[in-house]
């Protein structure tokens, strides 16, 4: 176990006002959010988000993934508890089960509301509003890739399918989507009189769907802040991260005023998968706390990631935002140093607020005297600033010898401790210390590394 801290929330930097500064009288405080929406984004939504989880949709699609009946359902629950606004669902017509679990889903009463995924078509459509769901999302490819290579269809075509499958699934009362599937390789002018059209006749939301991971945040603000100008509906956006882009265009198109995200736990999907879940409440909760806390249980994050990873048979990656095992460990002795009177001073995120602890980790050459000094600490030790620099430089040495790990760190610090309490009985002199004689000998033989976060 390392070193842990406790201290408050972690704030965002407060602004100051220039004039009295001057005088070297202490400056105005404004608490403001720099990361937070931007004035200037007057249809942002950065505040009023809403998440479409799709787990068990694009998440079945991720290459590991077979989700039993049984482990649907669990997941769907654990989903609900944290708080998301919509569960999306594979679509019925892939498979006889997947329609059955479709509906069983449906059956179990749950917060959040049920989507499922089709086709623009009417056989897809009817299975759909047959299950029980709360909602339509219908996709249909726009791009000249897809028209040519996977539909066929002209946009034409399209407009008047979209059309015929919108009114069927609103006669039914039950939420509606319409979605152009790759939109950012579609032609601008046909997604805009596509979009109208069925704006026109009445859909809850339209989506935009970056399917191939092409688009950046510039590309996202300008196609969203457009189409928010053609349609009275809400926007939905789906990023896949192909070019490591998904969670930046997802807060992109909610400073453009798309309103609803799809996500996926771990940001599992087809390819390297889409959103995820974890990253896009990490960037959120920077720029909204108190939007965020308020509708998502963030403590049950690491619960649900652990879930679905061990049912897709994958690992929570080390630089997963929130929950990768290092997410809040700090080393370096500059780091440490400043997180120990202020964590906000290298942290942007409260691991409290997910119900995670921050480690300062000091079992490594690159420590300072004020991370071991919290040790010594810890220890319930009592030792001056420069005994502690003292011991600080020993710990040191055998860290350029090998990697350490805390039991190291604590019999040098104990070692040295006695020796100055009760010098008579043992010998400063570190070349002494069998501790380092020994390990210097097995560095040479054995390269384990017993550092720990
Ligand atoms: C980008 C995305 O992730 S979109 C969602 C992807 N999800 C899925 O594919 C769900 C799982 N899919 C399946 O189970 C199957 O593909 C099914 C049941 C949907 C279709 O299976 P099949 O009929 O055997 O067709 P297949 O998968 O080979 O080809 C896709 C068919 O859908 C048609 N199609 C593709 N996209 C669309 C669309 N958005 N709207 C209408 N038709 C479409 C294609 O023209 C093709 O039909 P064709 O065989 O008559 O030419
Ligand atoms: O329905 C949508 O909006 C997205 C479909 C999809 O998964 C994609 O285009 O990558
Ligand atoms: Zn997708």
């Amino acid at each position: 176990m390392s070193a842990s801290t406790t201290t408050p929330a972690a704030a965002a930097p407060a602004a100051t006002d220039g004039p009295n500064e001057k005088n070297g009288a202490n400056p105005v405080v404004t608490q403001v959010n720099p990361y937070g929406p931007h004035p200037s984004d007057y249809l942002s939504n950065v505040s009023g988000f809403q998440l479409i989880e799709s787990t068990l949709r694009e998440g079945e699609q991720f290459a590991n993934a077979f989700f039993d009946t049984e482990k649907k359902i669990e997941i769907a629950k654990a989903l609900d508890d944290f708080g998301v606004d919509y569960i999306e669902l594979t679509s019925p017509a892939a498979s006889e089960q997947s329609r059955k679990d479709c509906e069983a889903i449906c059956k179990l009463g749950l917060k959040a509301k049920i989507l499922t995924h089709i086709r623009c078509h009417m056989d897809d459509a009817k299975l759909a509003v047959a299950t029980g769901v709360d909602g339509v999302d219908v996709v249909i490819g726009t791009s000249q890739f897809l028209r040519q290579y996977s539909h066929g269809k002209d946009m034409n075509y399209i407009a008047k399918s979209a059309v015929e499958v919108i009114e069927f699934v609103k006669s039914h009362g039950i939420e509606i989507r319409f979605s152009s599937e790759d939109s950012f390789r579609s032609d601008l002018v046909d997604l805009l009189n596509i979009y109208r059209t069925v704006d026109k006749i009445g859909v809850n939301r339209v989506g935009i769907a970056d399917t191939v991971g092409c688009a950046n945040p510039r590309q996202v603000y300008e196609l969203v802040r457009t189409l928010k100008s053609i349609v009275s509906c809400d926007i939905e956006c789906h990023f896949h991260n192909d070019t490591g882009c998904a969670i930046a265009n997802a807060y992109t198109a909610l400073e453009a005023g798309a309103k609803l995200i799809d996500v996926s736990v771990l940001g599992i999907g087809e390819r390297n998968g889409i959103t995820p879940l974890g990253g896009l409440m990490a960037r959120m909760i920077a720029a909204d706390r108190d939007y965020v806390l308020s509708k998502y249980k963030l403590h049950k994050l690491r619960e649900l990631e652990t879930l679905v990873a061990e049912a897709v048979q994958v690992n929570i990656p080390f630089n997963n935002p929130i929950t990768g095992f290092c997410a809040f460990t700090h080393k370096a002795g500059i780091h440490a140093k400043a997180i120990l009177a202020n964590p906000s001073t290298y942290e942007i995120l409260n691991p409290s607020d997910f119900g995670l602890t921050r480690y300062i980790h000091f079992a490594n050459r690159l420590t300072g005297w004020n991370a071991i000094k919290s040790r010594v600490d810890q220890l319930n030790l009592n030792l001056t600033d420069d005994q502690c620099k003292e011991v600080t430089a020993k710990i040191k040495k055998l860290g350029d010898v090998r990697s350490l790990n805390i039991d190291d760190v604590d019999s040098i610090i104990r070692d040295y401790h006695q020796s100055v309490t009760t010098p008579a009985l043992n010998p400063v002199d570190d070349a002494d210390l069998p501790a380092i004689k020994k390990q210097k000998t097995e560095a040479a033989t054995n390269g384990t590394n017993g550092a720990s976060a």
